[in-house]
C-alpha cells in the first residue's frame, strides 16, 4: 500500500536485531517497536553462504511467541534457501528474503530462472511474503523479471556477513533501476545505513530501511528511527 502523499510504498524502518543483546532478544525487540520501528530485521547466517553463524527457526519461533503481532523480516544468508522454507513458515516468519546468488550465476539462464520462480512460489504457498536479496556485485537487472511475483527486493549495501560495516554508496544506484521498473515493490537497503548515509538510498527509491549498529548503538534509538523515516518520506514527497 502506498503512503498517503506519494505513490511509493510506505516507509518501513526495520532495526537489525543482529546488533542487539541476544540474551535479551524479546525485550530488545519490544524496545525497538516502542521506539517506532515498523518491522524487525532477522539476519540468518549459516556459516557457509557467509563466514558467520547467527540464528535459525527456533529463535524466530520464540520471537513470534513473545511478539505475536510483530512483522518478522527474515534475511536468509544461507546456501540452500529452499531447505529452510517450511521451518521458517512454521516458526512464524512474516517475510522470507533469499539470496539470488544461491540459485543464479548467469542472469540469462532460463533453467536458473525456473529454479528461482519455483522457490518464490514455494515461499508464497507457505504463507510468507517473499523477497530477493542481491549482494553488492550482483546486477539489479537480474531481479527485474521476477518483480511481478515479489513483495520486496533487498539491496545489500555491504558484503553480507557482519553488522557495523561501511555503507557502499556506489551500490545504491541499483535501487533506481528497480524503482524504475516497479512503483509498488518494497525496496529494502541493508548495511551501513544511518542518518548520515540514508539520503543516498532514499533519493533513489529505497523505502524499507534496515539499520543495526546505528539504532542499537544509539542512546536515543527513537531519534535515529525518526531521522531515517524523515529522509525516506521527504524524498518520496519530491518524486
Ligand atoms: O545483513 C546484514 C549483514 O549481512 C545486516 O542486516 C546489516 O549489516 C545491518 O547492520 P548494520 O546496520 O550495522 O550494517
Ligand atoms: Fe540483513
Amino acid at each position: 500500500m502506498g503512503s498517503a502523499m506519494t505513490d511509493r510504498p510506505a516507509c518501513k524502518i526495520s532495526p537489525s536485531i543482529l546488533s542487539s543483546d541476544f540474551a535479551r532478544l524479546a525485550e530488545e525487540s519490544q524496545r525497538m517497536l516502542a521506539c517506532g520501528a515498523d518491522w524487525l530485521h532477522v539476519d540468518v547466517m549459516d556459516g557457509h553462504f557467509v563466514p558467520n553463524l547467527t540464528l535459525g527457526a527456533p529463535i524466530v519461533k520464540s520471537l513470534r511467541k513473545n511478539l505475536p503481532d510483530a512483522f518478522l523480516d527474515c534475511h536468509l544468508m544461507v546456501s540452500n534457501p529452499k531447505q529452510w522454507v517450511p521451518d521458517f513458515a512454521k516458526a512464524g516468519a512474516s517475510l522470507y528474503s533469499f539470496h539470488l546468488e544461491c540459485l543464479m550465476d548467469d542472469g540469462s539462464s532460463e533453467d536458473q530462472a525456473k529454479e528461482v520462480d519455483s522457490l518464490i512460489d514455494l515461499i508464497k504457498e507457505s504463507g510468507m511474503k517473499v523477497g530477493i536479496a542481491i549482494k553488492p556485485k550482483t546486477p539489479a537487472e537480474w531481479v527485474l523479471r521476477f518483480l511481478p511475483k515479489l513483495d520486496m527486493v533487498l539491496v545489500l549495501t555491504v558484503e553480507p556477513g557482519f553488522g557495523g560495516q561501511k555503507f557502499m554508496q556506489d551500490v545504491v544506484g541499483k535501487c533506481a533501476v528497480v524503482r524504475a521498473a516497479s512503483k509498488d515493490v518494497d525496496i529494502q537497503v541493508d548495511g551501513g545505513l544511518s542518518p548520515s548515509t540514508i539520503d543516498a538510498a532514499a533519493a533513489v527509491g529505497a523505502n524499507v530501511i534496515v539499520a543495526g549498529s546505528a539504532i542499537f548503538g544509539s542512546d536515543k534509538p527513537q531519534d535515529v528511527i525518526g531521522a531515517l523515516r524523515k529522509s525516506v518520506e521527504d524524498h518520496a514527497a519530491k518524486q
